[in-house]
């Protein structure tokens, strides 16, 4: 499946809801074909940042800009032709078949209602067969496992064949096997990919580059090696942490202490 890779530029994003600042000043600047992990614990604001690239949250203030192009003054069928998409929360309760779910991905490609092409179908079937989905095409959408529907929504996003995939977790739900498979697969992609994971070492071993949220702040961002840092793991994730390398990989492999950090008292405060 072939895609152009494109650039993204957050500028100095704010995201506010209410009175709380989710998003705070983030300018993150990815090159083309990149793969950036963003990190940061439960309630950082990764996913607050990832609905600004795909028009969810409007930027409080600052500016988004795809390949060079402000995404929050085009149209939005330019963003949902440009920017792929698998979010948290997406409806799991449509009446459709998992080739359904897949061919929605073809979509913003089209006027409403008109047909599916050559061109479509053979992406509709490309884009099943990778992600392994070509025998269960005619399922449910709804009864799929979670995992199932995950590797449905990231086919839905390829098949648009964007020049950027925005991923918030794509791998939560998978066991082991398929969260290697789905990150190998999408870095050996080459489309730009930005990517909020929980597991720093898968982080480490596929991504360019790691960005670190704290309070909706950036706290780090850098290479790997740069970033994964036993002090920036005990400010930011309050762990002490023993940092190695992949046997085969050469890449930094976190290793947490089983016991609780030193001046723990047990009692979590965030
Ligand atoms: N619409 C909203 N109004 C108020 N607070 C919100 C809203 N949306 C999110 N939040 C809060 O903003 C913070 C950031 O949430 P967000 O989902 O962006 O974090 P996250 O880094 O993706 O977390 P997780 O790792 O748990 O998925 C959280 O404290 C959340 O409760």
């Amino acid at each position: 499946m072939s895609m152009e890779p494109g650039t993204l530029d957050l500028r100095s994003v704010t995201f506010r809801a209410g009175d709380r600042v989710l998003v705070d000043d983030v300018s993150i600047s990815v090159r083309k074909g990149e793969m950036v992990a963003l990190l940061g614990p439960n309630g950082a604001g990764k996913s607050s940042l990832l609905r600004t690239i795909y028009r969810i949250n409007r930027p409080s203030s600052g500016s988004v800009f795809v390949d060079g192009e402000d995404a929050w003054r085009q149209p939005t069928e330019w963003v949902a032709r440009n920017v792929g998409a698998v979010l948290q929360d997406m409806p799991a309760e449509f009446p459709l078949t998992v080739r359904d779910v897949v061919a929605m991905g073809r979509s913003a490609h089209k006027r409403l209602l008109e047909a599916d092409t050559a061109h479509d179908h053979a992406l509709i079937a490309a884009g099943l067969e990778l992600l392994g989905l070509t025998a269960m095409q005619e399922r449910a959408f709804r009864t799929l496992s979670g995992g199932e529907r995950q590797r449905v929504l990231v086919a839905r996003a390829l098949v648009q064949q964007p020049r950027l995939l925005v991923l918030d977790e794509p791998t939560n739900h998978l066991d082991i096997h398929h969260q290697l498979q789905l990150l190998r697969f999408m870095r050996g992609l080459g489309t730009t990919v930005v990517a909020a994971l929980h597991d720093l070492n898968l982080a480490a071993m596929f991504c360019d580059r790691l960005c670190v949220l704290d309070h909706g702040r950036l706290v780090a961002a850098g290479t790997p090696d740069t970033v994964l840092t036993p002090a920036l793991l005990k400010r930011v994730y309050r762990i002490d942490a023993t940092i190695g390398r992949h046997p085969e990989t050469g890449t930094v492999w976190v290793m947490p202490s089983a016991a609780p950090p030193i001046g723990a008292n047990g009692v979590d405060h965030n």
